[in-house]
């Protein structure tokens, strides 16, 4: 039995932080970073049947083309994905009342949502981008264990490194995910796809500097960005994916993870047309989820 101190449940039986109940949540899950953003989803649904609102944690599940789904914010950073990802399984695999894990387990399938920062010069504007794998330099999946082997491209990017004579503030972890069969679309297969580098922060931890200088010099930032393995380099910043790859694997589930790049961080460029290039990227995510061509 799980103890209460280890699953918290409000007064009311739902999960501490997300406020939901089990039977709330659909097995297709779209996340989203912003809490504004879930409204710009859910607009497009057949049908609303619930909301709920918890600090940043935002949940619409609904309709659309007899598909229901529920899309939910994650806020910013890895570890509110600890947080979401946790509790949306317990909502599933854990029976709440006994505080027993089931027998019978569901695997759910996760749709980030997501901007980022293209980190190649080539990568253009208000692109979209398939995450193939994710570089975790934010620390969150280190708490977690049973990580298996080292994935290759940890292998491959620690020697490339070594040779370029950089070492990074944290120790890379690369994690790749169970994609949702929803990938076979195939307007999945036209995405721009690579390795994404999940960040701890926004400014020093993706080598900005405004008033305080980073520890992602310009040398370990051109160490990164030359790297490339198996066909694959590292083509953005973020801040969630490594946790929803890492996680959603560790727990059996599937997930992808596509971003919007508003930022150019090797021409030091960003998209005169955010809002329009995100309802785009709604747009290319509720293809997928539903089928529609
Ligand atoms: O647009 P969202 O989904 O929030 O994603 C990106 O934008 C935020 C930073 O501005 C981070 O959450 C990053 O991952
Ligand atoms: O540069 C960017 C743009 C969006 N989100 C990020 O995390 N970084």
């Amino acid at each position: 039995m799980i103890a209460g101190s280890e699953l918290i449940l409000r007064p009311d039986g739902s999960v501490y932080h997300l406020h939901l109940l089990p039977g709330q949540v659909a097995e297709k899950i779209i996340t989203v970073g912003d809490p504004e953003r879930v409204h710009q989803v859910s607009r497009r649904f057949d049908r609303v049947e619930l909301k709920v609102e918890a600090r940043e944690f935002v949940t619409h599940t609904g309709e659309l083309d007899g598909e229901r789904i529920t899309v939910l914010s994650t806020g910013i950073g890895t570890d509110n994905v600890d947080i979401v990802i946790n509790e949306l399984d317990a909502l599933f695999n854990i029976d709440l009342r006994t505080r027993e894990v089931k027998d019978e387990l569901t695997s759910l399938d996760f749709l980030r949502l997501g901007t980022s920062g293209s980190f190649q010069s080539d990568l253009p504007l208000d692109s979209f981008l398939l995450s193939h794998a994710a570089l975790a330099l934010d620390g969150l999946l280190h708490y977690y264990l049973n990580q298996g082997e080292p994935d290759p491209l940890v292998i491959a990017l620690t020697d490339h490194l070594d040779d370029e004579g950089v070492t990074l503030p944290v120790p890379p972890l690369v994690v790749r995910p169970h994609l949702p069969v929803f990938m076979n679309h195939p307007a999945a297969a036209e995405l721009a796809a690579g390795i994404t580098l999940t960040a701890a922060g926004f400014y020093a931890p993706q080598g900005r500097s405004l008033r305080l200088p980073s520890g992602m010099t310009p040398k370990i930032l051109n160490a990164l960005r030359t790297f490339s393995d198996e066909d694959l380099r590292i083509t953005n910043i973020e801040m969630e994916t490594s946790g929803i790859y890492g996680l959603t694997r560790l727990l059996g589930h599937r997930a992808a993870s596509i971003s919007a790049l508003l930022a150019n961080r090797a021409l030091g460029t960003f998209s005169k047309q955010p809002a329009e290039t995100v309802e785009s990227l709604i747009d290319l995510g509720l293809r997928l989820l539903t089928d529609r061509q």
